[in-house]
């Protein structure tokens, strides 16, 4: 049996191999290892508002390559401390203290995601990931030279290329920044598109807080011109609502966090 199928993820346990993702419903061009910077880590077991149920959630390892455990966990440990820093320069940037929210990563979620992405023969009919805005904090990503990542720009709407700098990662403010900070630093949407005669790896380091974790705009930031623009919601629930359609297509639109705006 292929390493791989050993260590598939199942509807208990969401770590492992996969390929069958889908983005807003849609099924995206991909094979995916996802493993959880902390082992073990609690998360909600279902999306259900009044469910309190936890679930646990664990790595899977394959046998080999042998160190393939090893270099990973080395990897998501040196990306976490460089997740910190980026978190505090952004609460600096604020005039607020450098480790106010530093607290809400004890318990993490955050996860790393080894994405393999094959040649498509149809590329006017995929996308290797569909558009969306990365849910959690901060993402640390880590692409090869083959490129196919793209952002919305926001003055107009049109998907621009990322380029690929070697040795150089991209950082994404995510959701839960941009509620946190009311708006000053948005979360960008973006999307990989397909390319028909190579494959692309990428890896991004998803920092993702606790799942007990409320998230709100920070109350020393909201004042009379600058109310807030979120209501609270929790972090746990927001994730286990996104990750409805991982296995199965549904007709439910994902959440956003424009599902919890203010109106003004
Ligand atoms: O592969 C990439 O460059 C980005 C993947 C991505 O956006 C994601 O997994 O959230
Ligand atoms: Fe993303």
């Amino acid at each position: 049996m292929d390493e791989k199928k050993k260590v598939k993820r199942d509807e208990v346990n969401a770590m492992g191999y996969h390929d069958r993702e889908h983005t807003k419903n849609v099924r995206d061009w991909k094979e995916v290892f996802d493993y959880l910077v902390q082992n073990q880590t609690e998360i909600p077991a279902s999306h259900e508002a009044d469910d309190k149920e936890l679930r646990t959630l664990t790595n899977q390892w394959p046998q080999y390559p042998t160190d393939f455990r090893e270099t990973l966990e080395e990897y998501a440990r040196e990306v976490e401390k460089l997740a910190y820093k980026l978190l505090e320069l952004i609460f600096l940037s604020l005039g607020l203290p450098a480790n106010k929210f530093n607290h809400c990563f004890k318990d993490q979620s955050s996860m790393v995601r080894l994405n393999y992405y094959p040649p498509c023969p149809f590329p006017h009919l995929a996308l290797r990931v569909g558009k969306h805005k990365d849910a959690g904090a901060i993402i640390v990503l880590a692409q090869d030279d083959v490129g196919g990542l793209e952002v919305t720009r926001k003055s107009d709407g049109e998907w621009i290329p990322v380029k690929p700098t070697p040795d150089a990662y991209i950082i994404n403010v995510g959701d839960i920044v941009q509620v946190w900070n009311n708006d000053k630093y948005e979360s960008v949407e973006h999307r990989v598109v397909v390319n028909s005669e190579k494959e692309r790896f990428s890896i991004p380091f998803f920092f993702f807080p606790a799942h007990h974790v409320m998230v709100k705009p920070v109350e020393e930031l909201v004042h009379e011109k600058n109310s807030a623009k979120y209501r609270e919601y929790n972090w746990g629930k927001f994730f286990a609502n996104r990750n409805r359609s991982d296995f199965n297509k549904r007709n439910v639109e994902n959440i956003q966090i424009y599902h919890f705006r203010i109106s003004e």
